[in-house]
């Protein structure tokens, strides 16, 4: 396996095939009317995505706008801070063109993934197949594994629409806490309905790579039952989903010991504060035995541990035998093919 600096040959072309483009663009052709806004790709972590083309180069890009009234020595330093993502070169990260302030909008100017975030595609197809989520888990592992090793620095918002992907078959994250300054900045702009915080750091307290392992969990869950796993999926729902009998089911013994959580209301007007006390003081959730691979079930329990140290790690993950089953082999372009269909479907 040709994995030399960690990178297959095809990664490594890509690579070179990126810095080239990237060398087009100076950070002078970066700005406002440099652009043609062609549409929303998304929103959410406190910013619009627009789809633009840099009308000189004809590159279509990807720029986040986040508008922010903050003092401009607070501005420069998160412009400094964003200055890091130019250090970012990994297939598993998504590309960074450089950023820019206009009046009180920083716009971050990304690499486009034609088959946006993994939400979206969730959206579109339900949920993902077991070995298409094993290939996101390699992807999420090792581009987690590059932001602490070489960045120094953790994810902080794992979840699935922070999982960016293309018919090139890529799988990339974005929206990472990459400036102390924006990330502060932001702190309360906490919106939604759902949270993929680790129960320590519901808490309130230490905050480690443990945290974006137990929002990786979640996320996994998510993807392989296409819902969002708090307050956990009973047996009928999963009866339902996968539709085999209820008899069938059979969820992690590690549940059936722990009695089940009364909450006071119904998980359809579940509030926010409820679904947090769920994640704190409930059972973590689990994936039915029978339905996907002893390997799998294994792998996603070991990222919610409720306990992070009992938690796995990027280096247990890495070696676990769910993570090896796919990186031995190239899946000859069928998770490429299925981003395509998600993208003709999505229009
Ligand atoms: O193509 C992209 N390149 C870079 C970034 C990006 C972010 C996107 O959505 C945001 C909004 C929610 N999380 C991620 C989407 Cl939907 C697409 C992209």
């Amino acid at each position: 396996q040709l994995m030399r600096l960690g990178l297959t040959e095809p990664q490594k072309q890509r690579m070179e095939e990126w810095v080239a483009v990237k060398e087009g663009i100076a950070e002078s052709d970066l700005s406002e009317d440099f652009f043609e806004t062609l549409g929303e790709l998304g929103h959410g972590n406190g910013g619009v995505v627009n789809k633009v083309r840099h009308k000189q180069r004809g590159i279509i890009m990807a720029r986040k706008l986040v508008h922010l009234e903050v003092k401009p020595s607070v501005r420069t330093q998160i412009l400094k801070e964003l200055a890091v993502l130019h250090k970012c070169n990994s297939p598993f990260i998504v590309g960074f063109y450089g950023a820019f302030v206009d009046n009180n909008d920083i716009s971050i100017c990304m690499e486009y993934m034609n088959g946006l975030s993994l939400d979206i595609v969730l959206q579109r197809m339900g949920r993902l197949q077991e070995n298409f989520v094993g290939r996101v888990s390699v992807a999420v592992v090792r581009g987690l594994t590059y932001l602490k090793d070489e960045i120094k620095i953790l994810h902080r918002d794992v979840k699935p629409s922070n999982m960016l992907v293309n018919t090139a078959g890529e799988i990339k994250l974005c929206d990472f806490g990459v400036s102390g300054v924006l990330v502060d900045s932001m702190a309360n702009s906490f919106v939604g309905t759902r949270s993929y915080m680790a129960p320590e750091r519901l808490t309130g307290s230490q905050y480690s790579i443990l945290s974006d392992i137990w929002s990786f969990g979640l996320s996994l869950i998510e993807l392989l039952v296409g819902k969002y796993p708090v307050p956990a999926i009973t047996k009928k729902e999963f009866a339902n989903i996968f539709q085999v009998p209820e008899g069938e089911i059979v969820l992690a013994d590690e549940r059936s010991e722990v009695p089940t959580y009364q909450s006071s209301t119904s998980p359809a007007s579940m509030a926010i504060f409820e679904m947090l006390d769920y994640i704190v003081n409930g059972p973590a959730p689990t994936l039915p035995r029978n339905i996907f691979t002893d390997e799998c079930v294994d792998f996603v329990s070991k990222c919610l541990k409720k306990v992070p140290v009992e938690r796995a790690n990027l280096k247990t993950l890495a070696a676990h035998p769910f993570f090896q089953r796919y990186t031995q082999f190239d899946d000859n372009g069928e998770f490429a093919a299925f981003v395509a269909k998600t993208v003709q479907i999505g229009g």
